[in-house]
This record gives structure tokens, sequence and C-alpha cells, in this order.
């Protein structure tokens, strides 16, 4: 505790303990909102930053400490409509470490023979006390002293043992975790929402708010579980280490936890609490750190403990990944295939390393489900390289200014009336397919890809300027793009020179001639339609028809009007094309639209039948073969190209069922796998004799 008479430089000024006041009246009221209501109005990241605040100014200023301060004490301050229970030895909160630096310094102060480390579960911590082997009371930390009696609700956690087994101790407090697995938080916040009760902010709220619960029905019917972190009072056994007391209370039946280890020094602490952040989402349950504890109890006590904390255990922080932030907005995506989405538009936040201010909100329902309304400071969490997700929103903050999205019924890229593609479908979405200006920018944008026809021009920014311009109304016009047509727009155009101006030979319009993008754009269409086949059946759009589908129905049919008039059954019975890639395709002539799409890009001059090149021998049909690393002589696509030409089938993954691997400079685990189950291996000169003579040439 600080000590009050000790002088300090000067009188604590009135701004001073006005900023004190501020802070902690701040991390009170969030106190009394997070643990009184397990609703919390700051995020725990917030909440942190306040409180280091705060014990960064009293250490500075000992004389602002009064006994409110909440540095001084341990989370809840007060007691509720639950009948008070007094705990034979205090429950203490932990004090905090965020970074490797602080750990070191922690453990560097706190020696000890070994030491304890743990998962710090985000749960509420609950106090068990057995009186002659039977579960007599069960209550919350409360205020360190006195907790909340919570006994008929604990009674309904799956795993706390009723009764203990004989020679189990007289009196035993056992100390643990209480939480809400992340598996069943999901389906919880939605069932509240559809009551219309207030969503919880995480599975740690969510654990706290079940168990403190009037009625213990309601409690049972979570999915609450409990792992054990410590001891209290004992009479009847002795136990030497914290590590001990765990297998002791193992033997009598409770729920331990199994990642928790022994080691010696802090480089293993250090490695334990890196390892576990890089796994923090495998677990079943939230962590929000690592606990670090003297094992030894006879050190322990030798040790002791501040008002709040321990001084023999400390509580490393992993960066937060959840944070508040407001809702400005919600609007919605029109994407490829008309599919309308909603999104949140919020005010930036930086979260797991990086700028948010937007998240998907995946549809209509969706929003309902999560119960938000625009204008809410909402939860939002990202974990790691996951996408941002809108948890849910913080009730009570609202000041009635908030509003409930609604679902638009026209499209806002081309104004046709939304609707769902069949009946009973949750998303809605643009029937213009053809010329709604956002499904087409992403065709055109698709079709430009380095995997399809390669037009590098034609980005997202070119593909908006030439619907911006009403130059195409679907990508057939693309192929027919003139010079004339480009000059239209901004994009690929650029202010002329004096010179050019006066060059009557150089095309321009209102003192503009093409930019170097314009040309290329150009260029690069013309380049195009030179494409083997397969990649201006990709560039069709059709739904499933990637490239690996796309090189098949090429290789197997030659050419667009064959495809168009192969049965389902011959579509199907192409490698790698199944009944659902034949549906799509069948479907997709069936356009007419598309069809006339097709049209305009032959009478363009675009491939429609790959050159039949009837001296390529059929040397591989029936065979499988993968090839792996970089050869001199093909490219990874010249490669596949080589086989399928030939009748085989280029797999991507070694197997049983591959026939040949060849192997190239650097191949990776490809080649050590087809070496283990004994595959025919092949150097690129056995691969180039595999082509032409088939497995005869390897005799
Ligand atoms: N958002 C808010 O407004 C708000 C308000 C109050 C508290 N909080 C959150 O709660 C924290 C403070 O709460 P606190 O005092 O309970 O401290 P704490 O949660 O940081 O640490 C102490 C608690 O950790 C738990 N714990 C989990 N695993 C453990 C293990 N293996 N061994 C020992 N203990 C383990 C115990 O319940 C113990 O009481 C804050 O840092 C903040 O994250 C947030
Ligand atoms: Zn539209």
């Amino acid at each position: 505790m600080t000590d009050h008479t000790e002088a300090e430089s000067g009188v604590t000024s009135p701004e001073l303990r006005r900023a004190w006041t501020e802070l902690n009246t701040r991390l009170t009221e969030a106190q009394e909102a997070y643990y009184g209501a397990d609703q919390p109005t700051l995020s725990d990241a917030d909440y942190d930053a306040a409180m280091r605040e705060l014990e960064d100014l009293e250490a500075a200023h000992p004389s602002l400490v009064t006994p409110d301060s909440v540095t001084q004490r341990v989370g809840q301050a007060r007691i509720t409509e639950f009948k008070p229970v007094e705990h034979r030895r205090r429950m203490l909160s932990l004090d905090n470490v965020f970074s490797a630096e602080e750990l070191d310094g922690w453990l560097a102060r706190t020696p000890a023979s070994s030491y304890l480390v743990e998962l710090k579960i985000d749960g509420l911590a609950i106090n068990l006390l057995y009186l002659g082997g039977r579960l007599a009371v069960a209550a919350t930390r409360g205020d360190g002293r006195v907790g909340e009696d919570v006994t008929p609700n604990v009674a309904t956690i799956a795993g706390i043992p009723h009764r203990l087994p004989a020679g189990a101790p007289s009196v035993l407090e056992v100390r643990g975790e209480v939480f809400f697995p992340v598996a069943g938080f999901e389906k919880l916040n939605e069932d509240l929402v559809e009551a219309g009760r207030a969503p919880f902010a995480n599975p740690r709220n969510a654990a706290a708010g079940s168990l403190r619960q009037k009625n213990p029905e309601v409690t049972a019917s979570r999915p609450l579980r409990m792992l054990v972190h410590g001891i209290g009072a004992v009479e009847g056994a002795e136990f030497e280490t914290q590590s001990g007391a765990y297998e002791a209370l193992k033997g009598w039946g409770f729920p331990t936890a199994e990642t928790c280890r022994v080691v010696g020094t802090g480089a293993e602490v250090q490695e334990f609490v890196a390892w576990h952040g890089e796994h923090r989402h495998d677990l079943s349950h939230e962590i929000d750190g690592i606990v670090v504890k003297v094992d030894d109890l006879a050190e322990q006590d030798r040790l002791g403990a501040t008002s709040r904390a321990p001084r023999w255990a400390i509580a490393y922080k992993y960066p937060p990944e959840e944070v508040n932030t407001k809702l400005l907005d919600i609007q919605v995506n029109v994407g490829r295939t008309g599919r309308v989405t909603p999104f949140g538009v919020m005010e930036p936040v930086f979260v797991s390393g990086s700028t948010v201010e937007m998240a998907t909100l995946h549809n209509a329902f969706e929003v309902e489900r999560k119960g938000v309304l625009i204008g809410d400071t909402v939860v939002l969490r990202k974990a790691g390289d996951v996408i941002p997700e809108i948890v849910a929103p913080v009730v009570a903050l609202r000041d009635g200014t908030e509003r409930a999205f609604v679902m638009p019924t026209h499209c806002p890229s081309c104004g046709t009336e939304l609707r769902p593609e069949k009946e009973g479908d949750k998303d809605i979405r643009c029937p213009n397919a053809r010329s709604c200006p956002s499904q087409l920018r992403e065709r055109l944008f698709g079709l430009a890809s380095r995997g399809a026809l390669d037009i590098e021009a034609l980005g997202w920014e070119g593909a908006a300027a030439l619907l911006d311009g009403r130059l195409l109304a679907d990508e057939g016009g693309l192929f027919t793009l003139t010079a004339a047509d480009l000059l239209t727009t901004d994009f690929y155009t650029r202010a002329a020179k004096p010179a050019e101006l006066a060059d009557e030979a150089t095309p321009k319009r209102d003192g503009r001639v093409l930019a170097a993008a314009g040309e290329k754009l150009l260029t690069n269409l013309e380049a195009a339609k030179a494409q083997p086949l397969w990649r201006v059946l990709v560039a069709l759009s059709i739904r499933h028809v990637g490239p690996t589908a796309a090189r098949s129905l090429a290789a197997r049919f030659g050419s667009v009007d064959a495809i168009r008039e192969a049965s389902l059954e011959q579509l199907a019975s192409a490698e790698g094309v199944g009944g659902v890639i034949a549906e799509s395709v069948k479907g997709w002539f069936d356009v007419d639209w598309h069809d006339a799409i097709v049209a305009a890009w032959a009478e363009a001059g675009v491939r429609m039948a790959d050159e039949v090149d009837e001296s390529t021998p059929r040397t591989l049909e029936g065979l499988t073969v993968v090839v792996t690393g970089s050869l001199d002589g093909f490219t990874r696509d010249g490669a596949k190209e080589a086989i399928i030409s030939r009748g085989g089938k280029a797999a991507g993954s070694v197997s049983k069922n591959t026939d040949y691997v060849v192997i190239g400079a650097n191949a990776g685990s490809k080649a050590a796998k087809a070496e283990q189950l004994g595959l025919p291996i092949l150097d690129e000169a056995g691969f180039v004799r595999l082509l032409a003579e088939g497995p005869a040439g390897l005799e």
C-alpha cells in the first residue's frame, strides 16, 4: 500500500486531483457495467489502457491514492441481489504485463525454483467450498472478500463434483474459471436478440451473465464449463506446490487444465507465452493471456500479496482482438453473381495489426440476428488474419438516435428491383446480370485477370471507366472497342501536348489523346484474341468453370461450338468435370445474351477453337502425371498442356494413383512424397521421352 505520510515534491494540484477523479470515475462506472450488469460499455483494451493511466498517475503522485481508488481493490465493489458469502481466504485479481520485456522484468524481480504456466481463461472466477466432502457453497469473486452465492447455478455446470471421494480434505476451497465455450456463443446471442434482449459482447460476459441468473434453469440451459486454477482454505491436506495441488484436485474429480506446465527458466516461460499466442484460437474457449505463477507454495507465502493481487503471479495479456467503434452506416455491395450483401461502415479503428473501417454483414437476416442499429457503438472483433466481424451492439450506450437498417428494394448499382434467385433463399440478388454495372465490372475484372485472358490494362478502375462511359452493355462489345471509344473516357486518355494537337493524324477528342493505358488496352485486346481456347472459356464467367475445368473441356471438345452442342453426359464425362459443372455449362449457353457474347467475340476474331494438331500423338491416354519444380523447356502451364493434349491427366498432387512424377529444380514436398510412395520418377529428359513415345519411350 502507498504510504500517505510520505512527503511529495509539492502538494497535489486541483488539476491533478480532477484528472484522477475523472479516470477513477470512468473506471468505476465501467466496472459496474462489467461486473454488475455483465454488459461492458468500454472495450477491455480501453479499460486496461485507462487503468494503466491511473496507475502511472498514482505512481508519480502517491498522495492521490485513496481507498476508493480502483487500483486498490479487486473487481466488483457492490454486492448485488445475490446472498453475500464471505470467502475463507481472499480471492485476488492479477497484475498484468503487456509485453515480453515487461514479463522479463517481472521474472527478474520474482526469482523462483520453478514456475507454473497456465492459460488465462477468459471467464469469471468461482470459489467452491467443500465441507465434509460435499459442495457447500459456490460464490463469485465479488470484491475478493465477499462474493455472491450462486450455488444452485453452479450445481448445474457439468463437470463440477457435488461430492468428493473418501480421503479428500474436510475443508476445501477450490478456485477456478467458469467459461462459455466459443462454439455456443453465437447461437446464444442470436436467441437473445430474437427475444428482444441485449446480446453479450463476448463469451466472458456471456459466462458471467449466464452464471449470475436468478433462475438456475436458465444457467442449466447454457453450455458452461469450469477449469480449476487455484486453492483457498484447506484443512486436512498439505500441498507443497500449486501443480501438486492440481494433481490432487484432479484425483478428487475436479476438471483441471491439460495445458499447464511446470518450467524452470524465464526463457521457457517466454516460449510458452509465444507458442500459445500463435495457437490461441485452437481452443474450445477464449483466452486473453497466460498466467505465470511461482509453483512452490512456501515461496508464494514469502512473496505475499498487495491489496489487489498476489506478488507471486502475473498475467501476460495478449494484444486485444476486440475493440469498440461506431457503426456509421450500413451499405450494400453487389457482387459478381448479383448477390447483394450489406456491410458496416465504421469509424476507422486499429485492431490486430491493421486499421478496420468495413466489415461484411453477409445478409439482411444477419443484421437482424446481431441486433445492430446504424449509429450504435459496436464490438468489433478481428482475430489475427481472419476477416473483421461485428459481434454485437453496446446497447447500454444507445441514446435514441440509432436507426434500423432497411435492405434496399432496388439495386444500388442499376436500379433493378432485387429478388431472391429462388424462393426461400436468404440472399437477394440483382437480376440484371447482363448489364448491372457492379456485376459486369466484376466479370470484366475476372476475364482480364492473369488466370483468364491476361488483359493487364483492364484493371478495376479501367473496368469502371468503361462502364461509367456506357461503352459496354455487356462483355460482348469488349473486342470491338476502338480508340475513338476510349477517347471518351478520362481514365484511358490524357491532355494532348501542343505538337499532338497540331498533328492531324493523332486521334483526339476535346483536346485529349490516348494515354499509355489506352494504347496498351488496345494492344492487350488484340493479343488476347489469340489466347488458347481454355482461357476464353474462363473469360466467359461460367459459374464453376475455372482454369482446371476449362482446360479439360478445351482438350476434350476442342471448340466452343462442340461444347455448346455436347450433351450433359458428354460434358460430365470430361476429366474433372462432374454433373454440377456440366449443368452450369449447359445452362449458360441457354441464355440468349450469353450466346450473343460468343458470337460477338467470334466476329471480332477471338479464338473459338484450338488448332487440333493431328500430329500430336495420344501417348499418355489414361495416365496421370504430376510435374513439380521448374523445368527448363516448359512453363508450368506449358507442361500441363503438353500432358493434356496427349490424352493424359495433369494432376496437382501426388497420390498412389499417380503414374509418373516429373521432378524439376527446387521441387518440394511432392518429390519427397513420390519417393515415399515408390512412384516412377522422371527428370526433364525422361518427361520429353514420355511425351514423345509414351511409357515405351522409357524402357
Ligand atoms: N471492459 C470493461 O469495462 C471492463 C471492466 C472491468 C474489467 N474488465 C476486464 O477485466 C480485467 C480485470 O479483471 P480482473 O480483476 O478479473 O483481472 P483479470 O481478469 O485480468 O485477472 C484475474 C482473473 O483471471 C482469472 N483467471 C483465468 N485464468 C486463470 C489462471 N489460470 N490462473 C489464475 N487466474 C486466472 C481469474 O478469474 C482471476 O480472478 C481487465 O483487465 C479487463 O480486461 C473490463
Ligand atoms: Zn444491379
